[in-house]
């Protein structure tokens, strides 16, 4: 890749999987600005840390373009992890989770040259929005203020403003994709289910306990922080080439083995075997 030489900016860098995902960076030889809101330890000699810390709020326009102005071309990447559950105010949730990362790659667009990779951060909660597309569509091509406005015209409480940001970060990804597109970068989401981070907690209090344990129940357990930067490390390397425009999700098979249940109930309720396996033999 011809922008391989220059940094990857992680926003979200300072704990859980953005952690984990700067680290793996810095472990492979790749220079990481890291963007939080926290500071993030920087590496001094040959020990380990990121390259740069920015300190920024993702909910802020103006810390987003002071933080912009910090920032040289060319970089290789850009990975979109920062958030916040749906244990905070809703405006914070749909500023941080969507405006604000919408914000930092628009600014970031001239500074990504051919070979460049962008992942987004959302997450598997999307798919519980109900928002139709006409209303996602007002919301993506709103300007900051606007899109707030619309965002919040339902009053919606925490958890509502995650599922609907992150749904938000599903809808804008065609778009964000053919604008990178003309300039040979690439665009990707990650979509995690329940992970163990410091935000699972919160998770646990926005969304339910029991809709958390039901994840961990059908898959076996939640994802480590790394396994998740490791599915963001793929897509921003060159072995992901001819990856664009997709939103995978890192759930651990979730939604295909509860989906999967749900069928094997309907196939049993119907007079079929419970058996798994013998259909068709
Ligand atoms: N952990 C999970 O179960 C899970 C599941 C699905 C999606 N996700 C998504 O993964 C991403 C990473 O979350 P995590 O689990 O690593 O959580 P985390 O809390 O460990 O990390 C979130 C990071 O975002 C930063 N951040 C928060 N508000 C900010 C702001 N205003 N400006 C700048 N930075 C800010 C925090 O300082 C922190 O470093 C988030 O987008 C989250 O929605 C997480």
């Amino acid at each position: 890749m011809s922008a391989a030489l220059g940094p990857v900016v992680v926003t979200g860098a300072a704990s859980g999987i953005g952690a984990a995902l700067a680290a793996r960076l810095t472990a492979a030889g790749r220079a990481v600005i890291a963007v939080d809101i926290r500071p993030v330890p920087e590496r001094t000699g040959e020990g380990a840390g990121v390259q740069r810390s920015l300190v920024c709020d993702l909910a802020d326009r103006d810390s987003i373009d002071a933080c912009l102005g910090q920032i040289d071309a060319p970089l290789s990447g850009l990975a979109n992890v920062a958030g916040l559950p749906g244990s905070h105010p809703a405006d914070k949730v749909l500023a941080v989770n969507f405006l604000g990362l919408k914000h930092l790659t628009l600014g970031l667009h001239d500074r990504l040259g051919p070979g460049g990779s962008v992942v987004l951060v959302s997450s598997i909660a999307a798919h519980r929005c109900p928002w139709g597309e006409a209303a996602l569509e007002s919301v993506v091509h709103a300007d900051w203020g606007h899109a707030l406005t619309l965002g919040l015209k339902d009053k919606p409480d925490g958890r509502t403003a995650y599922e609907l940001s992150k749904r938000l970060v599903h809808h804008w990804l065609p778009e964000a994709t053919a604008l990178f597109h003309a300039q040979g970068v690439r665009v990707n989401c990650v979509s995690p289910g329940p992970t163990e981070t410091p935000i699972l907690p919160d998770f646990k209090t926005s969304m339910g306990e029991d809709r958390i344990q039901v994840a961990a129940d059908t898959v076996g357990r939640h994802a480590a922080p790394d396994e998740i930067g490791a599915v963001i490390q793929f897509l921003l390397s060159d072995q992901a080439g001819w990856i664009n425009g997709i939103d995978l999700p890192a759930d651990g098979g979730l939604h295909t083995l509860r989906a999967a249940a749900v069928r094997r109930t309907a196939y049993t309720a119907a007079g079929g075997s419970a058996a798994v396996g013998t259909a068709g033999r």
